[in-house]
């Protein structure tokens, strides 16, 4: 189980808080989305459970272990799907999966089945020995994708892995998302694709300007929202149809 406390992160000189008191709880087997406008928070608040960013107030846990005490058994524990590209270009994608595998400490026989397994149910295995810089922005994510499952993650924060990609690649994205779901993996992941989210998530919190506004079901979100045919209706309703440019 993940539980947020009052989190809350100000960037050094900025105005505003970017995420202001935050309080979420996130129960174990569950496809937590986070979803919002540009700037609302989302990477930040991911960077933040991820460790990659130090909150300015506030705290969490994941199964119980404190972000501040346990950093190390945390990392263990969670999976990382950046919105960047993670990958060296000119090392081939098995050489890439090999390579972040080791900095998880998994055995080489083990890493060497476990990158050819997902390779194949990602529809890349023909593509393992070429080199990630001629890959399409599909297929990039799905190595991308596999580089933060290798070490079979109980918790997997991914922010838009699905943004860029043709149909038949975020398709497959999904499907391997749900199955890991279904072996154990409790999911958290940030997208601007609200049809996806409806379909894909058990749980969503909108989020605007560093703050939950709403947070639910989808379906029982759409039926409670007056008017609303579908999640987007619902996203919309919540935060207005201003324009959220920054820079
Ligand atoms: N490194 C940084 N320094 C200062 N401000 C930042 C930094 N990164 C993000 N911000 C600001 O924090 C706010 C939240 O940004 P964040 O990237 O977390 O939003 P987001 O919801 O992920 O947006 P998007 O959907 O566009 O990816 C924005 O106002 C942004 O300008």
């Amino acid at each position: 189980m993940i539980q947020i406390n009052q989190l809350s992160k100000k960037y050094k000189g900025a105005e505003d808080f970017s995420v202001k008191e935050l309080t979420l709880k996130v129960e174990e087997g569950q496809i937590y989305g986070l979803l919002g406008p540009n700037g609302a928070g989302k990477t930040t608040l991911i960077s933040m459970l991820t460790s990659l960013l130090k909150p300015t107030s506030g705290s969490f846990s994941i199964n119980g272990l404190n972000f501040k005490e346990h950093k190390n058994q945390l990392k263990q524990l969670m999976g990382i799907v950046p919105q960047e590209y993670a990958l060296y270009p000119t090392l081939t994608a098995y050489e890439n999966l090999y390579y972040f595998g080791s900095m998880y400490g998994i055995k080489s026989e083990i890493l060497k089945k476990s990158i050819n397994g997902h390779l194949d149910i990602m529809g890349l295995s023909k593509f393992a020995n070429k080199k990630t810089a001629t890959f399409s922005g599909g297929m990039k994510r799905r190595v991308n994708l596999i580089a933060g499952i290798l070490h079979q993650p109980k918790v997997l924060f991914l922010d838009e892995p699905t943004v860029g990609v043709d149909v038949q690649s975020k398709n497959v994205i999904i499907d391997h998302l749900k199955l890991l779901n279904q072996q154990g993996t409790t999911i958290v992941y940030t997208s601007h694709h609200l049809n996806e989210a409806e379909i894909f998530c058990t749980r969503v919190a909108i989020i605007d300007r560093g703050e939950i506004v709403i947070k639910g079901i989808p379906s029982e979100l759409i039926k409670n929202q007056t008017g609303a045919n579908s999640l987007e209706d619902v996203f919309l309703a919540q935060t207005g149809k201003a324009l959220r440019d920054y820079a």
